[in-house]
């Protein structure tokens, strides 16, 4: 079986992004590419990391009207990522929409709580509740919208399992025991979370900013 770790190219230099990529490519189940690589490279750099054979999780986390969103997921068919995101807080249709225009082999999955929130930072923009209530609530209508899964923390996927026995679960926020938590604060180990359920793990700087990404990575995979 291919690993479930998705290694997190972030960066916007198409140099580094090469030469992590490459690094990893033998033991990575996939790379993630977000809107730091996107913005500046674009659908050629994402078409030409591609090209190392790997599964690609383009990470847009898309949230706009759902006409708009549509058009964007149109605009990337000539990619067809296996993995898209979009922001479960855009709304039941638009999440109908995004899922109606992406390609059959997209999986297209809702990001729900960020794992860089806390149950103050959800209080601050006015959802009163945490963040388990709120990814239950959000990962129900990715469900009833028709999505393949969402996005959460290590800490809600067990529960949000339960309630989609068949749902994709993608869980960033990833921490070794002995690695820097950095700007996420909803965290767990790799282990953790692939006992709770997660279907993949999104791991960035544990992996990235080691001196040796695929000792890293290849360390990480032993404690699955
Ligand atoms: O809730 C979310 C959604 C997406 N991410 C992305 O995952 C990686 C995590 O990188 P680390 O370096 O391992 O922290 C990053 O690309 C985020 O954009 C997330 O962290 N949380």
């Amino acid at each position: 079986m291919s690993s479930p770790i998705f290694v997190a190219i972030d960066t916007p230099d198409m140099e580094r992004a090469r030469a992590i990529a490459a690094a990893v490519k033998r033991h990575a189940g996939g790379l993630k590419l977000g809107l730091e690589f996107f913005c500046h490279n674009g659908r050629q750099g994402v078409l030409e990391l591609a090209d190392l054979g790997l599964p690609i999780f383009l990470d847009l986390k898309l949230h706009d009207i759902p006409n708009t969103v549509a058009k964007a997921v149109q605009a990337l068919a000539p990619i067809t990522p296996a993995v898209l995101t979009v922001h479960a807080a855009g709304g039941r249709a638009m999440l109908e929409d995004a899922k109606a225009a992406a390609p059959a082999g997209t999986k297209v999955v809702a990001v729900t709580v960020l794992t860089s929130l806390d149950g103050d930072d959800l209080n601050s923009i006015g959802i009163n509740g945490n963040s388990h209530s709120q990814v239950e609530r959000l990962a129900g209508l990715a469900r009833e919208a028709g999505l393949d899964g969402i996005v959460c923390s290590g800490n809600e996927v067990k529960a949000a399992r339960k309630q989609w026995k068949d749902g994709f679960f993608v869980v960033p926020g990833i921490r070794p025991a002995d690695s820097a938590v950095g700007d996420q604060k909803r965290v767990m180990t790799p282990r953790g979370a692939i006992d709770a359920g997660a279907s993949i793990l999104v791991i960035g700087r544990p992996v990235t900013a080691a001196e040796h990404p695929d000792e890293a990575l290849r360390a990480i995979a032993a404690t699955l």
